[in-house]
């Protein structure tokens, strides 16, 4: 991994507006053939930009440190690590923030900084093309009919009345075509401004593919002041026009799936022997045009002698009873044989580690996402599934989800 110190570099040339930089240094990354992670914090005003100089650093083996001195960059990990799906970090050889676009912040004396400064440094023309986004080798996944996913969710039904998981979360991808003239940047653009509290990203890397989502789940943060947060978020219903979130009402079913995910998580940090976590919820969320019930959790890094919890608790946590199941190794054995397709990067985890600030990371479960083809995306949606869940109700929560994403695709 190329990594030198940070150096504070000046735009090389009068700065357009901070979108066509953007596409400036996104159409730099994909013309070389590079992997890039554009994102925006949830309640940010403005994205960030992640470019690494090689592909071949970007493949990871193990999930990232957590730890102020571990590399910076952006982490893109699948569901589960596969040949198919490789687990990636991207080296942080150039951030870029839209909020400051006159710099650039060049971590890397890589070769490839000298043509990147002198390609940003030839003014747009404005007469280019379509940006050649990377396009995943694998083939499309299968995607199921009501009827397959119906029957989908009646054996995980069986499987829980059978004691063989207590919870597990079925999921399906589904396909539509691109709308004429698509852009994944404008959408990104439009997904940022439709879903403000969302974690809003597209990845773009070799061997993976595009992928764009706004995602309402945080996996592991731990911010400027050490205080490390994840979240139990399951159970979902529409928000009703003119409904207040504070008014929902939540079944028996909902609450009961929230409870095993925020019980999964007091585990692990059970497991780690921690006890100063803050617990607060479960409330309710919103999430675009959709309730979940969140309860936050918390903890002091800098009041706790546990340097090592973030990485600790994201080797634990992923993938999570919000997106697995309970017990994690038998809901994952029930997907693996019964779901019947392959979820990639759908419910992996994905986000910044100590970029721009060492110390800080942002990672979030890859949900309300789409994968770029060349006509069409592929969407993807789940549902946690209780011995109480009903066929119909977890189709039309898919669709409720699926639609999060494809209100980009109009
Ligand atoms: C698996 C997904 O959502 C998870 C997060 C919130 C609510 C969920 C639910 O109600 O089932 C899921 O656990 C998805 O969006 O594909």
């Amino acid at each position: 991994m190329s990594q030198a110190s940070p150096q504070p570099v000046a735009w090389p040339s009068l700065p357009g507006s901070p979108a066509e930089q953007l596409r400036r240094l996104l159409a730099f990354a994909l013309l070389h053939r590079l992997p890039v992670a554009v994102w925006r914090l949830p309640g940010a005003a403005s994205p960030q930009l992640c470019l690494s100089f090689s592909a071949e650093a970007a493949l990871t083996g193990l999930p990232p440190a957590l730890t102020p001195d571990a590399p910076a960059g952006f982490a893109f990990f699948p569901f589960r690590d596969s040949d198919h799906n490789p687990a990636l970090f991207l080296p942080g050889d150039v951030f870029w923030d839209a909020a400051s676009p006159a710099e650039l912040q060049l971590n890397s004396a890589d070769h490839l900084a000298r043509p990147l400064l002198d390609f940003l440094a030839q003014p747009p023309t404005g007469a280019d093309g379509p940006l050649p986004w990377h396009l995943s080798p694998q083939p499309l996944p299968h995607t199921a009919s009501q009827a397959e996913y119906t029957a989908l969710v009646e054996t995980g039904v069986a499987a829980i009345r059978h004691g063989q998981v207590v919870k597990v979360v079925s999921s399906r991808a589904a396909r539509q075509p691109l709308p004429a003239r698509f852009d994944a940047l404008r959408a990104f653009d439009s997904l940022c401004q439709r879903y403000p509290q969302a974690f809003v990203s597209v990845v773009s890397a070799p061997g993976a593919g595009t992928w764009l989502g706004a995602s309402p789940e945080v996996l592991v943060t731990i911010d400027e002041a050490g205080i490390f947060r994840t979240m139990a978020l399951a159970g979902t219903q529409p928000l009703a026009p003119g409904m207040l979130p504070q008014q929902a009402i939540w079944r028996q079913k909902e609450i009961e799936e929230q409870a095993l995910v925020s019980r999964y998580i007091v585990n692990c940090f059970k497991q780690l022997r921690l006890r100063e976590y803050e617990e607060t919820g479960p409330r309710t969320a919103v999430a675009g045009q959709l309730l979940h019930l969140r309860t936050d959790f918390a903890v002091n890094l800098r009041a706790v002698p546990f340097p090592t919890l973030g990485t600790d608790m994201l080797r634990l946590l992923h993938p999570t009873s919000a997106v697995g199941g309970m017990p994690k190794q038998a809901a994952l054995h029930f997907l693996h044989q019964h779901e019947g397709y392959d979820r990639a990067y759908y419910s992996g985890f994905l986000g910044p580690v100590n970029l721009p600030q060492a110390g800080v990371a942002r990672l979030f479960v890859n949900l309300r996402c789409l994968q770029l083809r060349p006509t069409e995306a592929v969407l993807y949606a789940g549902t946690g599934l209780t011995v109480d869940s009903d066929p119909a109700r977890e189709w039309s929560e898919t669709e409720m989800k699926l639609s999060t994403v494809a209100a980009v695709l109009t």
